[in-house]
């Protein structure tokens, strides 16, 4: 370089050598060559000018290179200069079609288009150039870039099932924000296929309109777009090679919408419940099935056994160990409510009420307090917190004290009791709101969706949220301003986690001790038991915590929304699995016939036992089925979540939903239309749910039954806790009759997969739902 003005923005006038040819001019070329040598380029003839090959005498390959370049930039500039843009006849290229901008100025005439790939040509060798040479200068009239930008194609017509726009967009766009941040560049979707259909707003002015897909990725160097380029081209790359179901990428999106939607099952770290090991679930699991091991003994602190059934539990050494044990519980759960903000209640009582605390509950060790393993005493010889009018206690039916009740669902007696004592409650608590909708992906416990808050009844008065999903105290207290000072609330999120029970909450700026006092005192004790059986690494499923409904007298039903897959593609059932928790659904509706009990045949276990490792998403599995009880095994062990069966297909309904219960599912129960409501009261307090058919059974697509609706209402009269499952012909123009009816299981084929956007569908029958829901 250093013999050759390559420096000066006029360079001698010598002849041209475009930058390909070979040191040396033509000695030495092969015959192929030959032809080339002999085809002209835009430089003339090499061999029609000799002085060429002689000037370059000498010089080495970059330092002709260097000398071309700044000829040809120098050409460029002339002719931008003069205006002699436009190739000659013959050796220009088909016009495309004439694009205008909102003036109606046409944007690509011959000499812009020409121009244009003049100035980018003038640009891309000047970088060149002064990478060469950083001393050398451009024409005066030359801008230098501070924008650089290059286009990756997206083929799409090779791949047309795969959705490469949602993949680089990702969920809520953050995927390209990422690419954005790691690389530095700004990337735009741009072409055809890259705005929506219907949302096409003046096509002149979008840049490149008028060209195939593509990623238009903008940087202010060349190194951040190449990254951008690098990142871009290896997620194009990993869609085409990968199947959908295989690709990272696709799945932590699906997860993170899911987390945003709230509506993530995240079990990652979650025991399994059959052989509390961790890193697989209930249906993966390879052992047998096993009832007893998620039992840890207070005496011994083994697992398997009870301490009712403990050899050691007159053994004083051995309940010296447990008391020890148990005073470290104490301190550790002290210190956790001192931590929540919490007053600490002295040993044996309840300081914020002034309650006793039911013997053993807290002061005293071993094996002989009240627990799931240990017979509980009669609500007559319990004592009852102060703050418990006379009248809640007269309701209260024989049995444990009704927040030491085991009961899994929500019971008759339970509501009554509560109904006695909505009026106390319905004074003392008092609700901030929640921000409509709290989400949090940043961690895989913090999840949760919050309700709408409900409208309030008397101006200021509680409104109430009701928090779905993982939840902790922390996330409530970061984003709910005035939360912290709410310990209860806290203390009842902290005790669902991570359960995924619906519930209300008291979510209020006031103190806990606004609180009735046996809420103030089911919440710790829930807090208590939740801090042990994390101690004990115990299943949290097993954990169903019975108290949680009694410190809900409010609680109310939330929103469901269940596409029935009888609608999918069964082909791609999997795949429609995910896309519609992708899209919203809480539950995937499993029709399940045989052919025998309704005139279609369908899918059974062993598809669900296929599909299960393909979602984490809740299997309601409804059975249309003769003899559902045959089958109860198979679907537990295929990985159903619920079983939900019908009435006129049983003999012993009661049986079949505790052996349901047994194999560790949800129980629930159908009714067909013509099937009288009553027919489940006897059994409403063992189930999970109940399901209203709205149509036959049988086929998908049918008309919705209005009718049915009574049945709702008498339901939800009876059980306002209750799931009431609706499943037949539901769409937007009835949504609105089943919601008011008191339906919150929204199952819809036909309106969910044959809509436009099945995601307005969901959202729409959620937000009907709920806004449904009676305030407190
Ligand atoms: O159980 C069913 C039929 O027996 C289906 O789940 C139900 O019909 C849903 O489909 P659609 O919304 O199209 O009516």
């Amino acid at each position: 370089m250093k013999n050759v003005p390559v420096s000066t923005a006029t360079p001698p006038v010598l002849p041209f050598l475009p930058p390909t040819l070979p040191l040396g001019g033509a000695a030495g070329a092969d015959d192929d060559s030959e032809r080339k040598r002999r085809r002209k380029n835009r430089w003339g003839d090499k061999e029609a000018n000799p002085a060429a090959a002689a000037s370059t005498a000498g010089m080495s390959k970059e330092q002709i290179e260097s000398y071309a370049t700044i000829l040809r930039i120098d050409e460029i500039t002339l002719k931008l200069k003069s205006g002699d843009v436009v190739p000659p006849d013959g050796q220009r290229s088909p016009s495309p079609a004439p694009m205008y901008n909102s003036e109606g100025k046409r944007t690509n005439t011959r000499e812009h288009r020409y121009r244009r790939k003049l100035e980018e040509e003038r640009m891309r060798l000047v970088e060149e150039q002064l990478k060469r040479d950083p001393e050398y200068r451009p024409p005066a009239d030359y801008r230098r870039r501070s924008r650089f930008s290059e286009k990756v194609f997206i083929p799409v017509d090779d791949n047309p099932g795969l959705n490469f726009i949602g993949l680089l967009i990702g969920p809520r766009g953050n995927t390209l924000k990422k690419i954005e941040g790691d690389s530095g560049s700004k990337i735009s979707i741009r072409g055809r296929g890259s705005i929506k259909e219907g949302k096409r707003r003046d096509d002149a002015n979008i840049p490149g309109a008028d060209e195939d897909l593509h990623c238009h990725i903008v940087a202010d160097t060349e190194e951040k777009v190449q990254r951008g380029v690098r990142i871009v081209r290896e997620i194009i790359k990993k869609a085409c090679v990968t199947p959908e179901g295989h690709n990272d990428l696709k799945r932590n999106q699906l997860r993170e919408l899911a987390a945003l939607n709230g509506t993530l099952r995240d079990d990652e770290g979650q025991a399994c419940i059959n052989c509390g090991a961790l890193g697989h679930r209930r249906w993966e699991c390879t052992e047998k099935t096993n009832v007893t091991v998620s039992l840890v003994c207070r005496v011994c602190n083994g697992k398997g056994h009870v301490a009712r059934d403990c050899t050691q539990r007159h053994d004083p050494e051995a309940l010296q160990k447990a008391r020890e044990r148990d005073q470290q519980l104490n301190s550790e759960y002290l210190s956790l409510m001192a931590e929540l903000g919490e007053s600490v209640p002295a040993a044996g009582t309840d300081s914020a009420a002034g309650l006793p605390l039911p013997s053993g509950l807290v002061a005293d060790a071993g094996g002989h307090r009240e627990a799931d393993d240990v017979p509980l005493p009669h609500a007559s010889s319990r004592p009852m917190p102060p703050g418990t009018d006379d009248s809640v206690s007269q309701h209260l039916s024989p049995g444990p004290a009704p927040w030491l009740r085991g009961n899994r669902s929500p019971s008759v007696d339970r509501h009554q009791d509560y109904e006695g004592d909505r009026p106390a409650s319905k004074t003392t608590v008092t609700a901030a709101r929640l921000p409509l909708a709290i989400r949090s992906s940043s961690n895989s416990t913090m999840n949760m969706v919050v309700r709408p808050t409900l409208p309030s009844t008397r101006g200021t008065a509680p409104t109430v949220a009701a928090i779905e999903g993982r939840a902790t105290a922390t996330t409530i207290a970061s984003r709910s301003p005035g939360t912290k000072a709410n310990t209860v609330a806290t203390i009842i999120l902290v005790a669902m986690m991570p359960t995924s029970t619906s519930s209300i909450i008291n979510n209020s700026s006031s103190t806990s001790s606004r609180l009735h006092p046996r809420l103030q005192h089911s919440a710790r004790l829930h807090l208590r038991r939740r801090h042990q059986h994390r101690r004990h690494l115990l299943p949290s499923d097993s954990a169903d915590l019975p108290e949680l409904n009694q410190i809900l007298p409010f609680k109310m039903v939330i929103a469901k929304i269940a596409p029935s897959l009888l609608s999918s593609d069964f082909a791609r059932l999997a795949e429609e699995c995910e896309r519609m928790l992708s899209l919203g659904a809480d539950y995937l509706h499993m029709d399940v016939m045989d052919g025998h009990f309704v005139p279609n045949l369908t899918l059974g276990a062993p598809i669900i036992k296929c599909l299960r490792p393909h979602t984490k998403g809740f299997l309601d599995c409804h059975l249309m089925v003769s003899n559902p009880e045959q089958w109860v095994d198979d679907f537990a062990s295929a990985g159903a979540d619920l079983f939900c069966f019908h009435i006129e297909a049983t003999k012993d309904a009661s049986a079949l939903i505790d052996d349901i219960h047994a194999k560790g599912m949800k129980a629930g129960m159908a009714i067909k239309p013509d099937t009288p409501v009553d027919a489940v009261y006897e059994f409403a307090e063992k189930l999970d749910q109940v399901l209203v058919m709205t149509v036959e059974p049988g086929f998908g697509g049918q008309s919705f039954m209005p009718a049915c609706m009574d049945k709702v209402r008498e339901l939800r009269k009876r059980y306002p806790n209750l799931d009431i499952e609706v499943d037949g012909g539901l769409d937007l123009e009835n949504i609105e009759m089943a919601a008011k009816a008191g339906a919150n299981v929204i199952v819809a084929g036909s309106s969910i997969f044959k809509a436009k956007s099945p995601e307005a569908v969901i959202s729409l029958f959620r937000k009907t739902v709920n806004d449904a829901q009676p305030s407190a």
